[in-house]
């Protein structure tokens, strides 16, 4: 089945004003999304990151897909491969470790990776989970992932969650997820505040709602020695201990003292990181996110290695919209290990791209579409819509380290700050 014709569109939606180690968020997160046009009417959606610099590269690859077989997959990995000639993508807001070509390939690769496994399933007539081998699960379960945030964005623009910067407003925004999506496990994104305060916003969730396996993140804030000590003073509180400190060397330290596993989305990126980080032993837990690990096949691939070496996989996420969570559904349910609930940024955004309905949490899960492909539809009006936001918000990048010194002149990253 031949593409005949692929659709790139900018977008931007509502993001609220978040804090993590870089900064905070920017009043909309970009993404991209893409519509690959084949034969007898069959489109195949994708969705990822929407910087410049990202577009970029994948406006190189949008030539040569014209007249692809869509179920030649390998092909389009080198005609990826090709386009990209030597550049390497980076971010300016450094939460998804370092860059490199291989990387860079795998990010643009797994857009249109993700949009022709939806087209086979539309021509084909099956979900997604069935190209991949077969549902493992019925239903994937996500975490509560809970933020610090500012009430309002420079520019006044507020949202329904309002200042989250105290114990008491943390475990409140924590209810409200647990009444909301029926979440069973809470992951908080740290990095934001000295560790001491941090710590009693962990201990603050623990009281609140026992029994819930909680997680913190603060995206490398904290040196080897902080590292450890505040795994030894949530011992028996954490389910496991994300990115506490930067680089494989760093964690593998950590990891040597802390009772908890170490989880990574920043030292172990992509397969290449793979041999050196568990080789030191630095985690026990993998957190995949097909956009980067170079798609839903790829990271099948990550969870049998990971298995293969006795460590936990997960799911890190971005800012994202419903197309990328309707992948990281599929793919969850076709991967027999996954060990824990995955991340979703999903309760934080008010505006999306495609029809409601499909994918609703229960008890903290969404159950994965039978229908064919991805199991969902696109809204062409909120497409358009959203992509006016990009038009009219003139961002084209993340950059929440610039936009912190709005609120904080002169802020500097916390990266092993304390
Ligand atoms: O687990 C993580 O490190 C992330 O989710 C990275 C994200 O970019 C998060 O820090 C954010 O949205 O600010
Ligand atoms: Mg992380």
């Amino acid at each position: 089945m031949q593409i005949l014709d692929v659709v790139l569109t900018p977008v931007a939606f509502a993001d609220p004003p978040l804090l993590n180690v870089m900064g905070v968020h920017e009043p909309f997160a970009l993404r991209s999304v893409v519509q690959v046009k084949c034969e007898d009417g069959v489109v195949g959606l994708g969705e990822s990151y929407g910087d410049e610099a990202f577009l970029g590269e994948v406006r190189k690859v949008l030539p040569r897909l014209r007249g692809h077989d869509v179920f030649d997959l390998p092909g389009l990995q080198r005609l990826v491969a090709e386009a990209l000639s030597d550049t390497v993508l980076t971010d300016a807001h450094g939460l998804i470790g370092g860059f490199s070509i291989r990387k860079t390939i795998a990010s643009v690769y797994s857009l249109f990776e993700v949009a022709c496994l939806d087209a086979q399933g539309h021509y084909l007539g099956r979900p997604v989970t069935d190209l991949l081998g077969g549902k493992a699960r019925d239903a994937v379960e996500f975490s509560a992932y809970l933020f610090y945030k500012y009430g309002k964005h420079i520019d006044g623009r507020e949202d329904s969650w309002g200042e989250i910067t105290t114990p008491e407003t943390l475990a409140g925004s924590a209810k409200r997820m647990f009444d909301e999506y029926g979440f069973r496990s809470i992951k908080l994104k740290g990095g934001v505040y000295e560790p001491a305060q941090e710590i009693e916003g962990v201990r603050a969730l623990a009281e609140a709602f026992p029994g819930h396996p909680l997680r913190i993140d603060p995206n490398g804030a904290w040196t080897v020695e902080t590292s450890i000590r505040v795994a030894s003073e949530l011992d028996g509180v954490l389910e496991y201990l994300e990115d506490p400190t930067p680089g494989i060397e760093g964690m593998a330290r950590v990891a040597e003292q802390a009772s908890m596993p170490l989880a990574t989305n920043m030292c172990v990126v992509n397969f290449g990181d793979v041999e050196p980080g568990f080789r030191a032993r630095a985690i026990g837990v993998l957190l995949s996110d097909h956009h980067f690990w170079g798609g839903l096949r790829a990271t099948q691939a990550l969870s049998v290695t990971c298995e293969s070496f006795g460590v936990g996989l997960s799911m890190h996420s971005n800012s994202h919209l419903g197309i990328s969570l309707a992948a990281m559904v599929q793919v969850a349910a076709a991967t027999p290990h996954l060990t824990y609930a995955c991340d979703t940024h999903w309760p934080w955004k008010v505006e999306d791209v495609i029809e409601p309905g499909v994918l609703e949490f229960t008890d903290g899960a969404v159950a994965v579409p039978t229908t064919p492909g991805l199991g969902i539809t696109l809204d062409e009006d909120a497409l358009a819509k959203l992509h006016e936001n990009y038009v009219r918000c003139g961002l084209t990048k993340r950059d929440d380290v610039t936009y912190m010194r709005k609120y904080v002149p002169g802020f500097e990253t916390n990266t092993a700050r304390w």
